[in-house]
């Protein structure tokens, strides 16, 4: 073992009373709490940047849940909290896979990955450039590929012949290698090796326990490591723990995992007060709401749009906890609240229609990318409806429940790409009016495509449907679009502050709009009011209620 590896595997079994039940027998592994060692708190704390003392490592305020990082200033909403830049990074790759594995840009969305500015119409970004050695990693461009084989890919890359895609697993070979050619620190590893890990409870509930053994038992081999194989395994939990989706729109599709310190601090809750944004291969944590000194500032692990019923069984079996927030609680209630007495558990039912639901998506995906039939969303549109008028137990499908909303933008997008633009922004205003929690990342970033496909209709005023359907006038879609800017721009500053550059982005198509607009100026009152009574009109048309989609303009 080098010194790297011998300080990675002193501090694992430094940090616990003992080792785990599996590798000693006999003794209890207790993990020693992270607050209680104020040293490892100040290297952590000093890893990110955060104006001076502004945080603070202390014992969660949730019970049973370690440490936790808390605000020693109050924060104002939209605030940089703190930045840092992660330990490790690893892309996901595979044939629909776009990362970069040295500079994460999110080739996968409206805003273009590098330039300050929304893609064009039909603008494709060039093809991500393979790694020749492994066959695997996928970059921006060969400049990029150079630039990541320095830094760390030359050592890995002869090793990873036929290596799985899964991203913990090679999160797991990555940091292996660089613990084995001596590219982190021993104090980065000394404080690594102290994260959560869960070990115990993996071993005693997960049903995949010999799954993961067989993995960490590879991966010692592979990497050609000299670490024991029970600490290889301790780090293989420790990732599943601690490892921070690389996701710049938390819409469930990430580019890649992030070992953190500092992030690593975070606990989770349903009704986040923080919300993690990497630009590029940064972190950047904000406020979401105003926060007091001496708050613990919380994150949603994932899932953030979804409910309690889809998203605790995905916490649980990557984190080891039930979370039992108060979101959880409500959204739980409401399941079982007004069940007929014959359902005995509604949850079951629950679950089925949300698998028929994704169904109805991959089927009508499957039908807008055959070539040989033209896509007509009707049917998928009649499907979705026939399955919610019971699909809850036997009851109406509430509209705000997910995947509900998610189906409905998943057909806007089809509609979308085979050009059929109004459907595309019937459907998206249905979906958006049917999102339950409007103060998150994934709300803003389905606003981002809202606001492009309906700046694409504005744009002509001239254009035929809008003189003679049965629309809403195009008087009207312009003060709704300029109204949903302004909101957009609200939102994004809110996540990215100010300056952010998305932020930037939407100011600058904001400002555009705004000039071609000769109505009231927003915010003012005769804007508002203009505002409200175009959107009740074109809620109307996509056949929403006004009153589930009330914006407030400030
Ligand atoms: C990324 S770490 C967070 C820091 C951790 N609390 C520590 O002491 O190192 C994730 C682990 O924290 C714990 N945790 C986080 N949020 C929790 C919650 N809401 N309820 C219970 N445990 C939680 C779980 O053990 C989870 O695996």
């Amino acid at each position: 073992m080098n010194l790297v590896e011998q300080a990675f595997s002193d501090s694992l079994n430094d940090g616990a009373s003992g080792r785990s039940s599996s590798t000693s027998k006999g003794q209890e592994n207790v993990r020693r709490p992270i607050h209680d060692d104020q040293e490892l708190c100040n290297y952590i704390l000093s890893t990110v940047k955060a104006p001076d003392g502004a945080l603070m490592i202390r014992e969660s305020t949730i019970p049973g849940s370690g440490s936790g990082l808390f605000t020693t200033r109050d924060v104002a909403a939209g605030e940089l909290i703190f930045t840092s830049v992660p330990l490790v990074l690893c892309s996901e790759v595979g044939e629909q896979m776009e990362a970069c594995d040295f500079c994460f840009q999110q080739r996968r969305r409206v805003i273009h990955p590098v330039e300050d500015r929304l893609l064009h119409p039909g603008e494709v970004m060039p093809d991500v450039y393979k790694c020749k050695g492994c066959n695997l990693y996928q970059y921006c461009s060969e400049s990029c590929w150079q630039r990541a084989w320095d830094t760390g890919h030359l050592y890995e890359c002869g090793l990873l012949a036929d290596a799985s895609h899964d991203l913990d697993t090679r999160m797991l070979y990555r940091i292996l290698i660089l613990l084995r050619k001596k590219v982190l620190l021993p104090e980065q590893v000394r404080a690594l090796a102290r994260l959560a890990h869960e070990q115990d409870k993996y071993e005693q509930i997960s049903n995949d326990w010999q799954k993961v053994k067989d993995i960490a038992a590879e991966a010692k081999e592979r990497m050609k490591s000299e670490l024991d194989g029970a600490d290889v395994l301790r780090l293989y939990c420790l990732i599943r723990c601690n490892a921070l989706p690389v996701d710049q729109t938390s819409r469930n599709a990430p580019l890649g995992t992030a070992i953190d310190l500092g992030a690593a601090m975070l606990n989770h809750n349903c009704e986040p007060n923080i919300v993690i944004i990497f630009n590029s291969t940064r972190v950047e944590v904000r406020a979401v709401n105003n926060l007091k000194a001496g708050k613990e500032l919380l994150h949603c692990y994932r899932d953030i749009a979804y409910d309690c019923t889809f998203r605790n069984p995905r916490i649980a079996a990557r984190y080891q906890f039930k979370c039992q927030c108060d979101r959880c609680i409500r959204e739980s209630d409401r399941h079982y609240e007004g069940v007929s007495p014959d359902i005995e558990d509604p949850i079951m039912p629950i679950l089925a229609t949300q698998g028929d639901l994704f169904a109805i998506v991959e089927k009508a995906k499957l039908r807008a990318l055959s070539l040989s039939n033209p896509f007509d969303v009707t049917p998928f549109l009649a499907e979705i409806d026939e399955l919610s008028e019971e699909g809850y137990a036997g009851r109406r499908w509430p509209d705000d429940l997910e995947p509900l909303p998610t189906a409905l933008k998943s057909l806007a997008a089809l509609c979308e790409r085979q050009g059929d633009i109004i459907n595309t922004i019937k459907i998206r205003v249905k979906a958006l009016a049917f999102a339950k929690c409007r103060n998150n990342l994934p709300y803003s970033e389905d606003l981002v495509d809202f606001v492009v496909s309906l700046r694409s209709f504005t744009m002509y005023p001239h254009r035929k449907v809008l003189l003679d359907g049965p629309l809403p006038k195009f008087k009207e879609f312009q003060d709704f679009c300029v109204g949903h800017m302004c909101a957009l721009h609200a939102l994004m500053a809110r996540f990215y502050g100010e300056q952010g550059r998305v932020t930037r982005i939407v100011r600058e198509i904001m400002h555009e709009e705004m000039d071609k607009y000769h109505g009231p100026r927003p915010p003012t009152r005769a804007f508002r009011r203009k505002f409200k009574a175009s959107h009740e009109t074109i809620l109307k048309w996509a056949g929403v209620d006004a009153k589930s989609w009330i914006v407030e303009l400030s």
